[in-house]
C-alpha cells in the first residue's frame, strides 16, 4: 500500500506521515512548500515537490508509486485571511481540491481521507456539535473546505471511490517524541502564539474578543493533540480497506477551553507570566466549537491516547524550544 500524503510538508501532514512511516506504509508526500518545510518532509517519504491542483502530475505520481490511497491536507488555513481573500481560498482549497480527485478517479485510486474542519459547522446551536448538525459556515474558508467534502460525497456516488472526511476541531501540540510540530513562524493559532510568547519571542498575546456568550466572555475551542489526530487518519485508512463505507466524522475530545484557560495552561506549564492584551472579536470566530466525537469512538474505535490540555501545550512547548535551538544554530 502507498499512500499519497498532499501536504505532507506541513504540520499536520508531517505528523501523519510519522504515524505512518511508523505503520511500515509507503509514502509519497507531495506539496508545493507554499507554507510547509522541506525538511519537515519524513526522510523515508518520497517527495515530490508540486501542486496538488496540477491534474497531470497527481496522475504520473499516482501511476509511478502505485498509489492506492490519498490523504488529501494539502490547503490554506487561516480563517481571517479568507474572509480577506475568499477567491484564492475557494482557488486553493476548492478548486485544487477538484484535480486531485479528479486525478483519484480518472487513475482508479479507492481511498480518498480529506482534512475537512468544524468551520463547516459555523455558529452551530447545539454543543457538543454531531455531524449531523446544521452546515452553515461563517467564512470563506469554511465554505472552501464544505464545497470539498460535497465534491467528494458526489464523486462517490459516481465512481468506485470511498472517502472519509475527518471534520478537525483546533489541532495542537507536537510529536511526542520531538521529531515533528507546528513550525511556521507566522502561524496564528493561540497555542502556537501563546507558547511564541511563553518564550519571549512575541512581546505580547491578544485576546481576540472578551464579549462572547461564553463563561468567560472568550471563545470556546476543542482542543485536539495532532498525534491523536494523525492516529485516526491511519484508522480512517483501515477502515476503507476493510470495505468501510464513505463517512464523516468529527475529531475533538468533546470538552472546550476558553481563551483564557489555554492562556493559563500556557503560563502555568511555562513557568512564564507574558504579556496579554484584550483586543477586538476577529473576523469569522464563532463562539463555541466542541466536538461530540461519538461516532469516530464507535465506528473507527478511536481512543484518544494524549486528551490532557497540559500534555498538549508541554509538547508544543518542547517543540518550540527544539525551533530555537535550530535557529541559533544556524545563526
Ligand atoms: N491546524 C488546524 O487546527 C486545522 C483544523 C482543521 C482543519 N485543518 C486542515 O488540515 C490541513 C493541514 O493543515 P496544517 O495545519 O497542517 O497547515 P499547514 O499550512 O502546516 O500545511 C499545509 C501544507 O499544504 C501545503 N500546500 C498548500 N497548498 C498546496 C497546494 N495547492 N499544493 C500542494 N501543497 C500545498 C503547504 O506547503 C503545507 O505544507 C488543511 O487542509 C487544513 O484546512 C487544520
Ligand atoms: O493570538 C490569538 C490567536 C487566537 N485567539 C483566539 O483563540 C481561538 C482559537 O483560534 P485559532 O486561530 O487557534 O483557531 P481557529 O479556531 O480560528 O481555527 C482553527 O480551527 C478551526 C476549526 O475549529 C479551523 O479548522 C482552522 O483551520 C484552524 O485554524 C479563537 O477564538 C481566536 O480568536 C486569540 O484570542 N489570540
Amino acid at each position: 500500500m502507498t499512500v499519497l500524503v498532499t501536504g505532507g510538508a506541513g504540520y499536520i501532514g508531517s505528523h501523519m506521515v510519522l504515524a505512518l512511516r511508523d505503520a511500515g506504509r509507503n509514502v509519497v508526500v507531495l506539496d508545493n512548500l507554499s507554507t510547509g518545510f522541506r525538511w519537515a518532509v519524513h526522510p523515508e517519504a518520497v517527495f515530490v515537490e508540486g501542486d496538488c491542483g496540477d491534474e497531470d502530475l497527481v496522475g504520473r505520481v499516482i501511476r509511478e508509486h502505485g498509489v492506492d490511497a490519498i490523504v488529501h491536507f494539502a490547503g490554506s488555513i487561516v480563517v481571517p485571511d479568507s474572509v480577506v481573500d475568499p477567491l484564492g481560498y475557494y482557488l486553493n482549497n476548492t478548486v485544487r481540491s477538484r484535480a486531485l480527485i479528479a486525478a483519484a478517479v480518472a487513475n482508479g485510486v479507492p481511498r480518498f481521507l480529506f482534512s475537512s474542519t468544524a468551520a463547516v459547522y459555523g455558529d452551530a446551536k447545539e454543543s457538543p456539535i454531531a455531524e449531523s448538525a446544521p452546515l452553515d459556515p461563517v467564512s470563506p474558508y469554511g465554505t472552501s473546505k464544505l464545497m470539498t467534502e460535497l465534491m467528494l460525497r458526489d464523486t462517490a456516488r459516481a465512481h468506485p471511490l470511498k472517502y472519509v472526511a475527518l471534520r478537525y476541531f483546533n489541532v495542537a501540540g507536537a510529536d511526542p517524541a520531538g521529531r515533528s510540530g507546528q513550525s511556521s513562524p507566522r502561524a496564528t493559532h493561540l497555542i502556537k502564539v501563546a507558547t511564541q510568547a511563553a518564550l519571549g519571542e512575541r512581546t505580547h498575546l491578544d485576546v481576540f474578543g472578551t464579549d462572547y456568550p461564553t463563561p468567560d466572555g472568550t471563545c470556546l475551542r476543542d482542543y485536539i493533540h495532532v498525534t491523536d489526530l494523525a492516529r485516526a487518519h491511519v484508522l480512517a485508512l483501515d477502515y476503507l480497506a476493510a470495505g468501510g463505507a464513505s463517512a464523516v466524522f468529527n475529531c475533538g475530545y468533546g470538552r472546550g477551553y476558553s481563551v483564557l484557560q489555554v492562556i493559563e495552561a500556557v503560563k502555568r506549564v511555562s513557568g512564564v507570566d507574558f504579556p496579554v492584551n484584550h483586543a477586538p472579536r476577529r473576523a469569522g470566530d464563532p463562539a463555541a466549537l466542541v466536538a461530540d466525537a461519538s461516532r469516530i469512538r464507535e465506528v473507527l474505535g478511536w481512543r484518544p491516547e494524549l486528551d490532557d490540555l497540559d500534555t498538549i501545550v508541554a509538547h508544543a512547548l518542547a517543540w518550540e524550544r527544539s525551533l530555537a535551538a535550530r535557529r541559533r544554530a544556524a545563526e
